[in-house]
């Protein structure tokens, strides 16, 4: 089936209120970004719905990228077609005979914006119902739960006919629920903990700690591609690249090897903190999750929580790996994230990092560096990229495969 145009029901938006208009303009935008690529694409953000008129583009392709997009509960693909009743009759049976398979059942439902058609909506049910019954042997028809349920809309300027509903990504669109920085490693949790953060609205800047010579070129290109590959949700997302080898040195000169993780992830939180600070964002997110590893306790939480005011938020805390796992394989970054790159928390963890760490010992062991030096340090040092959408950064280096072979 030829299609034209891509129908787009919103989702939450219509319980929203007096922020419907910006939650609309949001979501026509957003749709826009992530349909840059097909240039002969119409896309009018209406007060009840989207439409995406195709002119020529690939149906496919189009829903593929939209079915993506937080914000929308459902679309469907819809032909228009002339207001004439011949032309709506083969089109409607050509429509469910591509879908019929034996057993299935239809109905036809019908709906008239333009009240000086011809015909009214029964008698538009009644006469299409027939003509489907005549041209799809084998068709049924069942008005309660039908299989195919063929929808034809008599509007002002056509007739659109849908008979597929296709589930959206649900959520909210991004950039209703302000914008928050996100700690980014190139592990497989705090992908999706953006991913979840973006669901709820949250327009993403991301931080990244890296620690070369430590850490190779490779575990910082993983981690932008994994921001490119996010960005396919919401659009570009800003790369924050913090240069954190001086820090690890010295906490690991003068810090007691029980203490060296959390003093390590307080001066992250605090670094984190003042790049949020310094950009107006109004909270931080990460991928930790209740019980996962020595980090991850809530004793640990509250001393690394401690060096900031800002809301940290954890989307995923109280979700078991395969759940984090199966939602990192939905979205695309599974395969990204196990490749080997070493992060700089790894390599500096020590072999047995207390579990419960105790408030007034990290505050007494972070006295024994530069806190306040090195914290302006690494905020000069940050470098920020611009990460489009799919944007690749692994494979313009030769020697990342070729490594790994
Ligand atoms: N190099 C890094 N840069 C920025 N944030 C980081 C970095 N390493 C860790 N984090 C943040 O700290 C969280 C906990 O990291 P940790 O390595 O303890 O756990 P993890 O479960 O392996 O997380 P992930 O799978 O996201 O790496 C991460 O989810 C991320 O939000």
């Amino acid at each position: 089936m030829k299609y034209s145009e891509i129908m787009v029901r919103y989702g939450e938006l219509s319980t929203k209120g007096k922020n419907r208009k910006d939650f609309i303009r949001q979501l026509g935008k957003n749709v826009r970004q992530s349909l840059q690529e097909f240039p002969n694409l119409e896309i009018k953000a209406q007060h009840d719905r989207l439409h995406v008129t195709l002119n020529g583009e690939s149906s496919s392709a189009v829903i593929e990228r939209l079915s993506g997009v937080f914000g929308i509960e459902n679309l469907s693909p819809s032909v228009k077609v002339a207001k004439d009743i011949e032309t709506i009759k083969e089109t409607a049976a050509a429509m469910v005979k591509e879908q019929f398979k034996t057993g299935t059942t239809f109905k036809i439902n019908t709906r008239r914006q333009d009240h000086d058609f011809e015909f009214d909506t029964n008698q538009l049910n009644d006469m299409l119902g027939g003509y489907v019954l005549e041209h799809v042997p084998g068709i049924e028809v069942k008005m309660k739960k039908p299989d195919i349920t063929l929808r034809v809309e008599i509007r002002l300027n056509g007739v659109y006919l849908t008979s597929e509903i296709i589930p959206g990504a649900g959520g909210l669109p991004v950039g209703t629920g302000g914008r928050a920085v996100m700690m980014l490693s190139g592990g497989i949790d705090s992908p999706v903990a953006s991913y979840l953060a973006m669901k709820r609205g949250v327009k993403l800047d991301m931080v990244h700690f890296f620690s070369p010579p430590y850490t190779s070129e490779q575990a910082l290109a993983k981690a932008e591609e994994l921001t490119g590959k996010i960005a396919t949700f919401g659009g570009n997302i800003q790369f924050i690249q913090v240069p954190f080898r001086k820090i690890q040195e010295e906490i690991k000169e003068k810090v007691p090897e029980g203490y060296l993780m959390t003093i390590q992830r307080r001066m992250m939180l605090r670094i984190t903190a003042a790049i949020a600070e310094s950009r107006h964002t109004k909270g931080i997110f990460t991928g930790e999750a209740l019980g996962q590893v020595a980090s991850q306790t809530l004793e640990s939480m509250m001393a690394i929580n401690d060096v900031t005011t800002l809301p940290v938020l954890r989307p995923l805390v109280s979700m078991d790996k395969e759940e984090i796992i199966r939602i990192a394989e939905k979205i695309g970054t599974y395969d990204l994230s196990i490749l080997p790159f070493e992060d700089c928390c790894t390599i500096f963890t020590p072999p047995a990092p207390k579990t419960r760490p105790a408030l007034d010992k990290s505050r007494n062991f972070e006295k024994l560096i530069d806190v306040d030096g090195l914290v302006k340090e690494a905020v000069e040092g940050i470098k920020i990229v611009d990460v489009k959408p799919n944007e690749k950064f692994l494979n313009q280096q030769s020697d990342v495969f070729a490594e790994l072979l």
